[in-house]
């Protein structure tokens, strides 16, 4: 059924494992994303961003999802990541979303508090939860001073005032990671002291991790061998996921995986198959192509197969 992510945090955090949140824009992805699903028997997040509803139109975004419910039987949130207004909340949260996200990290403070409130109360009202975010994701340098990392990363105290104020569902927070393919300048370097201290300090409520695709270079590879230029891509360590899903965060974000998955198998297919152009053809492949990669994140990153 389409459900909020109520329960599904609740069950993540006690079993010390995540659920994954993906990001969709057509069928081909949900679908890949469905039957890793449906196979590992897991719970899953469709998450729809701004883009998403520009690219393909808000209805069929939805209709989509709501097959997918339909043909998998699955617990499915259907989830706005990074709503940037109070607006685009409310319209989807009146489009039957289960979960919004207001994004207000870039916003002073107390600002990001009045706004995400203000989600929070008309979203409730609705029974749909709500996912906010304090603190800045950043490609930051790692040689960044300790009081630059203090100004872009989730302050521990604010995090607790925050959601106290706010009544916010879930929280994502800022320890290092950042959106796309080019994470970290050096190693990869994630805080978990201070995530420790955040979920110490906020215990038994759901974390975010936003930015944390891992860029296997084995689709890295690909792309690149068959015409694609994505020199030195780089991700999150899975061991590192493995890590936070066991300290309170539940929700972890996956786009980047998602396309580099479902391009390499593009790019390789019609490298090897210059004579095709049926459009099933490659985005077949391409389709399972995230298939295969869902269920390696569900079972061996997430923890969340067998958990619907
Ligand atoms: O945290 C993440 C994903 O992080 P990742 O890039 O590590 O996968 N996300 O929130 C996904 C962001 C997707 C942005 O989508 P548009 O291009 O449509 O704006
Ligand atoms: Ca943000
Ligand atoms: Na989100
Ligand atoms: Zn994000």
């Amino acid at each position: 059924p389409l459900v909020t992510s109520k329960e599904m945090f609740k069950k993540a955090y006690k079993g010390g494992y995540a659920i994954g949140a993906f990001n969709v824009n057509n069928m081909e992805i949900i679908q890949g994303i469905v039957e890793a699903g449906k196979e590992e028997n897991a719970p899953l997040i469709l998450q729809v961003s701004a883009g998403a509803r520009k690219y393909a139109q808000p209805v069929y975004l939805k209709k989509l999802v709501e097959a997918a419910v339909e043909y998998s039987g699955l617990p499915i949130v259907l989830h706005l990541d990074h709503g940037d207004s109070f607006e685009i909340c409310k319209a989807c949260v009146d489009d039957g979303f289960t979960s919004v996200m207001i994004d207000g990290s870039k916003y002073p403070f107390e600002e990001n508090i009045a706004l995400t409130k203000k989600v929070v109360d008309y979203a409730h009202s609705k029974g749909v939860v709500v996912e906010a975010e304090l603190g800045r994701l950043s490609g930051i340098e790692d040689a960044v001073s300790v009081s630059e990392r203090d100004a872009a990363f989730t302050d521990p105290d604010e995090a607790v005032e925050f959601v106290e104020r706010t009544g916010v569902d879930s929280l994502a927070i800022a320890i290092g990671t950042s959106h796309g393919a080019y994470k970290f300048k050096g190693e990869p370097r994630l805080d978990f002291e201070r995530l420790e201290k955040i979920s110490s300090m906020l215990p038994n409520f759901p974390l975010v991790l936003h930015g944390a695709s891992s860029v296997p270079q084995e689709f890295v590879e690909i792309c690149n061998k068959y015409g694609g230029q994505i020199p030195g891509a780089k991700g999150v360590p899975e061991d590192m996921l493995r890590k936070a899903a066991e300290m309170g965060v539940c929700k972890i974000n996956i786009d980047t995986d998602l396309r580099l998955a479902m391009t390499a198998s593009i790019r390789k297919y019609l490298a090897e198959n210059p004579s095709h152009f049926d459009p099933r053809q490659y985005l077949g492949p391409g389709r399972e192509a995230i298939k295969q990669m869902v269920i390696h994140k569900m079972r061996d990153v997430l923890g969340c197969s067998g958990k619907a």
